[in-house]
């Protein structure tokens, strides 16, 4: 982890830049990822699978009998944690659902804006370091909810060319319509322009590492759909004295253990905490099974000291972190001066874990900076808004000097005229 003490405002720009792949090299390689896709359809995505995830397939789509083992094979006590994250996360999505208000805007004028559900739907899940399941709750039930026809899942196939028995009894859960064993840039492309086994959506979901997130935002340009930049995950803590240092480090490694490109940091008000954490999260590291990827980010990794909770609040909102996590005394004196952040975590006894898995909130979200401008995962990405009219004769009197008015002025006669001959009528009657 860098120590820095005091980073000066002109530090901050390059601190707050993630560890990143060079983009011009991962493009072209995505890029050619794409011909090969687009051009011989399944037959390259097998090929691909035997290169990147080092496995020969028979075939690329599951199987009912598989699924009815991966059923069998799970304990009883992980299918009850998947029902009860599917419950929470479905009793908290479904509160996002907007009520439909018709507003009349002149007399006789009304306007409404309706949901509906986008009904081809790519769902991208991670697996290439673990089996996200969870990640699957994350996109299936709130697809489900706003009521998507057809979901697509991609997901990267284990050496054995099997897919993680927790992905397919949530995928059973969801109703999916087709798992696909296909992993990286050549899955989002699949999803994107299809294959034989692979129709084409209308919309990708799902984080995944800088492969499919640069995958996403490049087939994003060629007209399909995408939910967000959710690239390799990060957190940021601001703690002072209050929290537990055994706590922070462990928040911390939490995320470090996402892979070697994550990043975390630790914003402190303290050195001698900053100390305490940095021993703790020692100790912590020398008995994780993923020791390597965790290491490995916290090299990528921060702790930065600072003189006061504001400073730390105007350094998080300019890194826009997608996790934060608030381990400070007075954390609801600060609830207003966050601007940027994806998800929020409070006092000492809400781990992020809890937000990754459980507590019902969504965890696909923005990366990178991206939270500066955009929200995670939520009901709303499965749905359009439809905006609907409906004008009356009368409102049509009311309102039609206006676009008249404001048509001739752009000298867009027709547009005027399409109002003018309607209102010549709607007088002489
Ligand atoms: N932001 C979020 O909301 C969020 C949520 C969950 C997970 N994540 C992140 O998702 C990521 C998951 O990454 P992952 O790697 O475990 O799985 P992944 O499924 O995203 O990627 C695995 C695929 O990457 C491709 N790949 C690997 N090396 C390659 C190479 N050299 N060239 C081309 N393609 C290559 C392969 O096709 C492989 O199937 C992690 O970084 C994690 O932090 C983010
Ligand atoms: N922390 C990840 C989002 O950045 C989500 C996740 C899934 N499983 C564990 N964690
Ligand atoms: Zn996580």
């Amino acid at each position: 982890m860098r120590k820095i003490i005091n980073p000066s405002q002109e530090q901050w720009a390059e601190l707050v830049k993630r560890p990143a792949k060079n983009l011009e090299e991962l493009e072209a390689g995505i890029l050619e990822t794409f011909k090969q896709v687009r051009e011989r359809g399944d037959a390259a995505l097998l090929e691909l699978a035997k290169k990147y995830d080092g496995v020969q397939l028979e075939q690329l789509l599951v199987t009912q009998e598989e699924i009815t083992a991966a059923e069998a094979s799970l304990t009883v006590e992980l299918k009850e944690a998947i029902l009860q994250a599917y419950s929470n996360i479905q009793v908290f999505h479904t509160h996002q659902a907007e009520p439909m208000h018709q507003i009349e805007t002149m007399p006789g004028v009304t306007c409404w804006r309706k949901s509906v559900a986008i009904e081809k739907v790519g769902l991208y899940i991670p697996g290439g370091t673990a089996p996200l399941f969870s990640t699957l709750l994350m996109l299936g039930v709130p697809a489900r909810i706003a009521g998507c026809r057809e979901l697509v899942l991609c997901t990267p196939p284990s050496k054995d060319g099997t897919v993680h028995p927790a992905i397919l009894y949530t995928a059973s859960l969801l109703g999916v319509t087709r798992v696909v064993k296909a992993g990286g840039a050549q899955a989002i492309a699949a999803m994107a322009y299809g294959t034989q086994s692979v129709p084409a959506v209308y919309k990708i979901f799902g984080p995944g590492n800088q492969y499919v997130t640069v995958a996403k935002q490049l087939v994003s340009k060629a007209g399909v759909a995408i939910d967000l930049p959710a690239g390799p995950s990060e957190v940021l803590v601001i703690a002072d004295e209050s929290a537990n240092p055994a706590f922070v480090a462990a928040d911390l490694l939490s995320q470090a253990e996402h892979g070697p490109d994550s990043q975390v940091v630790l914003l402190t008000n303290s050195e001698v905490f900053l100390d305490r954490v940095e021993a703790e999260l020692e100790a912590q590291l020398a008995v994780l099974p993923r020791e390597d990827f965790a290491s490995k980010a916290l090299g990528n990794s921060l702790g930065l000291v600072f003189d006061s909770i504001a400073e730390m609040l105007d350094f998080s909102n300019l890194y826009a972190p997608e996790h934060l996590i608030l381990s400070i005394l007075n954390f609801e004196e600060a609830l207003d001066s966050i601007v940027n952040a994806g998800s929020v975590f409070l006092g000492n006894y809400s781990p992020e874990s809890a937000g990754d898995y459980a507590s019902g909130t969504n965890h696909t979200l923005p990366t990178n900076g991206y939270a500066r401008a955009y929200s995670g995962v939520s009901l709303d990405s499965f749905v359009k808004k439809i905006t609907f009219q409906h004008i009356t004769p009368e409102g049509l009197q009311n309102i039609g000097g206006t676009i008249e008015t404001m048509a001739a002025a752009e000298g867009l006669e027709a547009h005027k005229n399409a109002v003018s001959i309607r209102l010549k009528e709607v007088n002489r009657v």
